[in-house]
This record gives structure tokens, C-alpha cells and sequence, in this order.
């Protein structure tokens, strides 16, 4: 954090200048940030004490969960989420500056598969014609144009990347639609909080839910659970237990802490349900306004 001088070591979705390096380095400018490949080397970075903490997405405004983050969190690895970073998204299209003259001959688009959906109807219109290929990272896809400065091929990703990486933005703002943010996990082995100054002072908890067996009206009693003690929730979502067909965990997040009287209640009475219920924590947003 800005006020303080933790000199940790925070992994983050790489290389540099991706937005997930964008989100981090305004939250942590003088931390040591370590690039990571891909999320779930992230993720076992932190899990493995090779670092402090890690910072991966789990959610965008237009293209929904980062399901990666969310599975992996479940299935693989026990963290608890530190704090919530929130970024603003601007997809540009960049290609090498010795292909400029030439970008609307373009071959392939390059990005990671949210960027590329959340500028499907620009590709679709513009390029119908021209595979898309998926990266890691939206500054891996930058990378990867830069260093073939031969091919007729094109990135999409912030300005940021396009600075880092010497290329030319040739179509600014190609995302679909305006309001375009992400939000992104702070994870740790500790289940601590960043410091709630400079954040929004709302604090959320994060549940992960999974229903006793299945008979009706489950559903309904969980969410009755948060309902009639008046927690708001902000978010919920069910994803596969990959146990069969059919079978899920669901993900809530409430807007209050764990440790108030009526969320111990919450966790109690969902414990006497039958419901086996997995806390990621509780933490606040931190809204960076790097303009990418
Ligand atoms: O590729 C990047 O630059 C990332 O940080 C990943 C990621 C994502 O997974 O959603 C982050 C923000 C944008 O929504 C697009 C891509």
C-alpha cells in the first residue's frame, strides 16, 4: 500500500503491463512484484510461500467470472482473498510499428480470451476474416507482436503494453461497451486484511456454499439464511463441483463482515442446514484509477 513499506512480494498475472500489473503496481508501487504465466502459477506461488501474497482477476464488468480463479480457489488451493482491487479496462488495438502502414491487412489478433470477447463485436465487424489467437496475458499478446516484427499480426491490450512494448495503438477503445472494469483478488495463506484506509469501507466476505444434498428448496433456505437477517448480498454464482452433472458449489458475497454478531448467526444456521461452507475472508475495494 501506499503508506506503508511491506517490501513483500506480491505475484501477479504477467508480464508487465498487463492490467493485472496495472491493478497491482497502483495498489503496491513499491512492493516487489513477480511476474507469473499464467493464474494458477499464481496461485501456488502464494500457496507454496514462494511469496507474500498474489494478485489474479476473478471478475470483469462485461464478460462475467474469471472461472479459472474462482475453480482453483475452491478445488486446489486454501487462501483467503486480502483485499479487492478494481480497475477501469480500455482495449486498444496495437500492432509493430514496421506493420503500421499495413495494419488493416492484418493476419491474426492476439489477446487473452476476455479481451478478445469483451471486443467481440469490433473483431466481428471489422476482422470476421482474421483468426483470433489466445494468449496468457493481454501484455503476453504485446510481447509476442513486438518481438515479430515481420508478421502482419495484431495485439489487443491497454496503452500501458503498447508503451512497454513499442507498438502503435492503430484503433483506441475497441471494447463493446463503456463501463469496463475488473475486479481482482489480493490473495494470502494468512487470513489478514489490507489496511482499510484508502479503500472504500465497505467490507465484503467472500463464501464459498456447498448445499447438503440435493432436495428442494436448499437453495431458497441458504439464501433465506442471509435474507431475513437483512445481509445484502452482491453477488452469487454457481460453478460445476465436478463430481457429476448437476452438482455445484456456490459463491456469495455478502456485504458485511464475518466477524458481526448476525454473520456468525449466518454461518451457524447454514452449518445446521448441512451446507459445508468455505470463508475466503473478509476485506475492502480498492479502486486504482490508473486510466489504461
Ligand atoms: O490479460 C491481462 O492483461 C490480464 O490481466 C487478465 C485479464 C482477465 O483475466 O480478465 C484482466 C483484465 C481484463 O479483463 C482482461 C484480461
Amino acid at each position: 500500500m501506499t503508506e506503508q513499506h511491506w517490501e513483500k512480494r506480491i505475484a501477479y498475472l504477467g508480464p508487465e503491463a498487463s492490467f493485472t500489473y496495472l491493478a497491482t503496481k497502483a495498489i503496491f508501487p513499491t512492493e516487489w512484484l513477480v511476474p507469473c504465466a499464467t493464474i494458477p502459477e499464481c496461485i501456488e506461488a502464494v500457496a507454496d510461500g514462494k511469496v507474500d501474497l498474489a494478485v489474479v482477476p476473478m471478475e470483469n464488468a462485461l464478460e462475467g467470472s474469471v472461472t479459472l480463479t474462482l475453480d482453483y480457489l475452491f478445488h486446489e488451493a486454501i487462501l483467503y482473498v486480502t483485499g479487492e482491487l478494481q480497475l477501469k479496462i480500455q482495449q486498444h488495438l496495437m500492432v509493430n510499428k514496421a506493420q503500421k502502414d499495413h495494419w488493416e491487412s492484418i493476419k491474426g489478433v492476439y489477446s487473452h480470451p476476455h479481451a478478445l470477447a469483451q471486443c467481440h463485436k469490433y473483431l466481428f465487424y471489422r476482422f470476421s476474416h482474421v483468426p483470433l489467437q489466445q494468449t496468457t496475458s493481454t501484455a503476453a499478446a504485446a510481447k509476442y507482436v513486438s518481438e515479430n516484427p515481420n508478421e502482419c499480426i495484431a495485439a489487443v491490450g491497454n496503452a500501458a503494453a503498447a508503451e512497454k512494448y513499442d507498438l502503435e495503438i492503430v484503433q483506441p477503445n475497441i471494447h463493446d461497451f463503456h463501463f469496463n472494469h475488473t475486479r481482482f483478488f489480493v490473495l494470502s495463506k494468512q487470513n489478514i486484511r489490507l489496511p482499510q484506509e484508502l479503500s472504500d469501507g465497505q467490507a465484503k466476505t467472500t463464501f464459498m456454499i456447498t448445499l447438503p444434498t440435493d432436495r428442494s428448496g436448499a437453495l431458497h433456505q441458504v439464501l433465506s439464511v442471509f435474507a431475513w437477517r437483512q445481509l445484502n448480498l452482491s453477488k452469487i454464482e454457481s460453478r460445476p463441483l465436478k463430481t457429476g452433472l448437476g452438482d455445484y458449489f456456490f459463491m456469495i458475497d455478502v456485504l458485511a463482515d464475518e466477524k458481526e454478531p448476525m454473520m456468525r448467526g449466518a454461518m451457524e444456521e447454514l452449518a445446521a442446514l448441512g451446507c459445508k461452507v468455505k470463508s475466503l475472508g473478509t476485506y475492502f475495494t480498492y479502486l486504482t484509477s490508473d486510466e489504461s
